[in-house]
């Protein structure tokens, strides 16, 4: 299982958690990547930590002011991007486009999605992997794998036939390693989650708990 977690906008330390995860990562064998704000990124890689963005725009270098590009992304470290979580989301041509941006400079790529039919049109972008996520159980600490269990299953289902290939995630609301457990119970091959690790009082004990079970 692949634990990705998201810090999102949340005033925690990027470093700690970035520092607490590498070391869980060492310790436990289980994947496990951080994905800080842009502003972050160099910061976080340097820990060692699997470094991730939060996004990147479907652009290459020229007059973009604001903009996140892939190329500087990868160059502060960043292993992978994720594309159209439920708090950034894109257009059709806009993740295609940022897949693209991404796949030039070698980032592993995610693309969130809401539901299973999303899954599919997202799998069909050919991502590295896809993550669902129902919006209305994110951040609630109420576990996708455990309230919606056949969300998982049914995303699982539809990247299958669509590409066999594409990675199936879960999120939003897990929290702990039971959690973990339920999702790969259900077919998912990692998680994203983001309020459990970033808002935790002790977010090495929190993901230690995490990869417990794996
Ligand atoms: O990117 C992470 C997901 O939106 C899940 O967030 P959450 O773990 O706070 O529910």
């Amino acid at each position: 299982m692949f634990v990705l977690v998201n810090l999102k906008a949340y005033p925690c330390d990027p470093v700690e958690v970035a520092e607490a995860a590498h070391e869980v990562a060492e310790e436990s064998g289980v994947r496990v990547a951080v994905a800080p704000q842009a502003a972050d990124l160099r910061a976080v890689a340097e820990t060692g930590v699997e470094t991730w963005a939060q996004h990147v725009d479907p652009l290459a270098h020229g007059s973009h002011t604001g903009s996140t590009l892939a190329e500087r992304v990868a160059d502060a470290g960043a292993d992978g991007t994720l594309l159209n979580h439920s708090e950034r989301r894109l257009k059709l041509a806009e993740i295609d486009g940022s897949l693209s941006a991404a796949e030039r400079v070698g980032l592993d790529t995610v693309v969130c999605a809401n539901n299973p039919e999303q899954v599919a049109a997202a799998a069909a972008l050919g991502p590295d992997a896809v993550a669902v996520e129902p919006p209305e159980l994110i951040g609630t600490g109420t576990p996708v794998s455990k309230a919606d269990p056949d969300v998982v299953t049914d995303a699982v289902e539809a990247a299958a036939a669509v590409d066999d290939s594409v990675d199936v995630y879960c999120g939003a609301g897990i929290s702990t390693g039971d959690d973990v457990e339920s999702a790969a119970e259900l077919g998912a091959t990692g998680v994203l989650l983001a309020s459990g690790v970033a808002k935790a009082d002790d977010p090495k004990a929190a993901l230690e708990d995490l990869v417990e079970p794996l």
